[in-house]
């Protein structure tokens, strides 16, 4: 059994506009997916619903199965069961996720104490253990500091330390380096690709960037206007692209990327 199994997943906004369209995926333990399309193709959507958390107004139909939990249907409280020991999302926005008024150190514990009921010593060497192994040295300096006394990307590893602290099976991270300057997304990219890499993490990899997903994912999704276009391991879809959307989105990288190699020339 699949640890993500999505089939015919639709979701509807209030006027009964289909946002995201009969879509089906899965993703296995250990695995690596990737959601790839532009704005507004419905990405985000497809991870929240998958995550039991739609805004109000939006609504699912379809079957979503999270470690075998009816994602769709199931009570409220076997739905937030299954969210934080089973899966953690990591936003594009890392202030999303942090609360602006609590130290990081707090935010980490959090769910270091709801689930795994650390408390005193063991908690305080919990959060130093999952600060370090986002490589954010300075962990006593960082554990007591707000939101917003840090960079962007300490934010992003703080984000992304308390997404992991509790080992969830599989990781959604949603555009997690798009708000970031381009050699912090790199360093970011590999953190994401080493911890769950030996972790045995199971990633869902949501981007409009088809070399960000060429790095990170196995198997890859495309999502045009809601739908699933185009699916297959990575490299093929890049290399025999059969969707036209794809093959736009494969040139515009081609493009982007013989551009820099020009200017790495002059
Ligand atoms: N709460 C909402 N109510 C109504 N429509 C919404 C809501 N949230 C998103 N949408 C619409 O649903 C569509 C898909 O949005 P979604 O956020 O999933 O796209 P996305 O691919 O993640 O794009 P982005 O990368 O810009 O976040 C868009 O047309 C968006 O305007």
């Amino acid at each position: 059994m699949s640890l993500l199994a999505v089939e015919g997943l639709t979701v509807r906004d209030q006027a009964g506009r289909a946002l995201v369209d009969d879509v089906s995926f899965a993703v296995a333990a250990g695995d690596r997916a990737g959601l790839i399309g532009e704005s507004g193709s419905g990405k985000s959507l497809t991870a929240l619903a998958v995550t039991g958390l739609l805004p109000p107004g939006l609504s699912a139909t379809g079957d979503i199965r999270l470690d075998g939990v009816d994602m769709i249907r199931a009570p409220e409280k076997q739905r937030t069961a299954a969210r934080g020991p089973v899966a953690a999302i990591v936003f594009q926005e890392p202030l999303t996720a942090l609360d602006p008024l609590m130290t990081a150190g707090r935010q980490i514990a959090g769910p270091l104490r709801r689930l795994h009921g650390l408390r005193g010593a063991a908690l305080r060497s919990a959060i130093g253990e999952a600060l370090a192994e986002v490589r954010l040295t300075d962990a006593e300096r960082i554990a007591r500091s707000y939101p917003h006394e840090l960079s962007g990307g300490q934010r992003q590893r703080v984000a992304i330390a308390m997404a992991l602290a509790c080992r969830p099976r599989l990781l959604i991270a949603d555009e997690p380096t798009t708000a970031l300057d381009v050699t912090v997304q790199a360093e970011i990219l590999d953190l994401l690709d080493r911890l769950v890499a030996t972790r045995g993490t199971a990633l869902l990899f949501i981007t409009h960037d088809l070399p960000v997903a060429a790095r990170v994912t196995r198997d890859t999704h495309v999502l045009r206007d809601g739908r699933i276009v185009e699916s297959g391991p990575i490299a093929d879809v890049i290399a025999r692209p059969e969707h036209p959307y794809t093959r736009t989105l494969v040139d515009s990288a081609r493009r982007f990327d013989a551009a820099l190699e020009r200017t790495g020339r002059d």
